[in-house]
């Protein structure tokens, strides 16, 4: 017995497996196509495993080296791996079909569909249809439902007295809060507050971004062999078993009640609308399921992200707290509470978020494109079949051609910048240009961005009425965030004070 556990770990057998990974690694990578066909210069080291560890541990630096030096052209990153276009190219590329350039496919490589289980997106665009025209549309509606339901969780998730400043994870605090949110949206009462449902998409979107984060490192090819290594790869499969098997269920329930009860109203979430929009091949419960998870991965750690990144620079910059409560007051006493209109009259919270997305974005590249066929841009640039083409999102908004004294967070910078004439409805959260890309650009831009822009107004709102709220005092600054290949996470650690104010507004007590 002793003997078998002592060969399980011995040293030499770790430094062989790593050889031989090694080995394949470097045989994986010889022959060039996509990226490789194209001539540009190379930010970091050339040889890939070097070049994919540079990139994982400090690719700020490089992408910033890159634009620094090649703005107006094309450079590389990570190797071949990634080819980065200026932001010139944005009006030719954004509307392109999905069959020469397509959006879906890139962000799916670059999620390692495969191990993400993602890849069953690229069977059908159900899902985006469905946000498009059944769920944000109807957002408005959802607004009185959704503040009920933090009306009556946020005390529970912030148990904090008018005494004294109780301290809570921010990153956790908000991912729970946006978690019953989307969970509302998308399955509803009373499914949206089951914890089974809640840890089950929790423990496939942690594993899912600790794999595909692993994985991006190594070639494709040796990707089977070193995934069977990644523990949190197989967590990824049983939590997707397990929302199928609680999905499942629900969605035969509905159907039979709808053939069976004439007078059965259908419930008002993405779940249904899903049911109601899917194609023959779609419509099989546990591809429904399958999406379901899937969207639900895309929508809650994205919004999660910054929303608390909003919180942080809440606790960072304190002057703005005063002014972003009384347009609240001002709204709610205009609107009569939480109505449907509400949300879009929070123009300085809209700018508030807007800046803190600029300065901590999710992504510093974006607008991620894979070429399905060969494409000649009207400058005359070739991009080959199979390039991986990406725009360098947070440099340009941080590049002071584009934003005047880009490093200094205004709040109320978009604010300012819609009261111009003609501009009252651009500069929002949600809105998009060939310089603001965090959303994408086009035709395949995000279409949850509407309802992650409701859901980080309803927290910060509710947060802000209900609480004082502050750094603890070991934590003076803003807490570094963690960066792994291009993503950006706010510091999951962090903490944040809340003590209940004295007297709370009636629309969120
Ligand atoms: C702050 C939160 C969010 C951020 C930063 C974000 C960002 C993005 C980005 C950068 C893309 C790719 C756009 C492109 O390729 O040009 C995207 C696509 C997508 N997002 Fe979001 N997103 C957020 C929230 C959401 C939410 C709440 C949902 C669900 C309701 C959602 C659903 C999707 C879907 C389905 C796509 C793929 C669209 C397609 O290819 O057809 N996102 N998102």
């Amino acid at each position: 017995m002793s003997t078998v556990r002592e060969f399980a770990v011995t040293p030499g057998l770790i430094t062989a497996a790593t050889f031989f990974i090694l080995t394949l690694s470097w045989i994986a990578l010889s022959g060039k196509e996509g990226n490789a066909r194209v001539r540009a210069p190379v930010i970091g080291p050339k040889d890939t495993i070097r070049a994919r560890w540079r990139f994982f541990r400090n690719a700020s630096g490089l992408i910033q080296e890159g634009y620094t030096k090649y703005k107006h052209s094309m450079f590389k990153l990570s190797g071949e791996d990634i080819l980065v276009v200026p932001n010139r190219y944005v009006s030719e590329l954004r509307n392109m079909p999905d069959e020469i350039v397509s959006s879906i496919q890139a962000n799916i490589d670059n999620f390692e569909g495969l191990y993400s289980t993602t890849s069953i997106l690229l069977e059908g665009n159900l899902h985006t249809r469905t946000i498009q025209s059944r769920l944000t549309p109807r957002l408005r509606h959802h607004v009185p439902i959704v503040q009920e339901l933090l009306q009556r969780r946020i005390p529970i998730e912030i148990p904090a007295t008018q005494h004294q400043f109780t301290k809570v994870k921010g990153f956790d605090l908000v991912h729970r809060l946006i978690s019953f949110i989307a969970a509302r949206h998308f399955v509803g009462a009373p499914l949206c507050e089951d914890e089974e449902w809640l840890s089950t998409a929790l423990t496939y979107t942690e594993n899912t971004f600790i794999t595909i984060i692993c994985l991006r490192i190594f070639p494709d090819s040796i990707k089977p062999l070193v995934s069977l290594f990644i523990p949190h790869a197989y967590r990824v499969t049983w939590a997707l078993r397990k929302a199928k098997r609680i999905i499942v269920p629900l969605i035969l329930e509905r159907r039979r009640r709808e053939q069976s009860d004439p007078n059965y109203a259908k419930p008002e979430d993405f779940l249904q609308y899903m049911m109601d929009g899917a194609n023959k091949f779609d419509s099989q419960p546990d591809k429904i399921a399958h999406r379901l998870l899937i969207l639900t991965l895309a929508a809650v750690h994205t919004t999660s992200m910054a929303a608390t990144q909003a919180l942080f620079d809440l606790c960072v910059h304190p002057e703005y707290i005063e002014p972003l409560r009384q347009e609240l007051m001002d709204v709610l006493e205009q609107e009569g509470g939480y109505k449907k209109q509400a949300l879009t009259l929070f123009k300085k919270m809209d700018s508030f978020m807007r800046e803190s997305q600029r300065l901590n974005p999710p992504s510093l590249l974006g607008f991620k494109r894979a070429v399905r066929q060969p494409v000649t841009l009207s400058d005359g640039t070739y991009l080959p079949k199979g390039t991986h083409l990406m725009m360098p999102v947070y440099p340009i908004v941080v590049d002071p051609e584009i934003t005047p004294d880009p490093m200094r967070f205004d709040g109320l910078r978009h604010y300012h910048s819609r009261q111009k004439p003609g501009e009252s409805n651009r500069h929002q959260f949600a809105t998009t240009n060939q310089n603001n890309l965090h959303f994408g650009h086009g035709k395949y831009s995000c279409p949850g961005r509407f309802l992650a822009g409701n859901s980080i107004k309803m927290i910060l709102s509710n947060v802000l009425l209900r609480y004082d709220i502050r750094f603890p005092k070991e934590q003076p600054s803003r807490p570094p965030n963690i960066c792994l290949h291009e993503y950006v996470f706010p510091n999951p650690y962090a903490e944040i004070e809340f003590k209940l104010r004295k007297r709370q507004p009636k629309w969120v007590s």
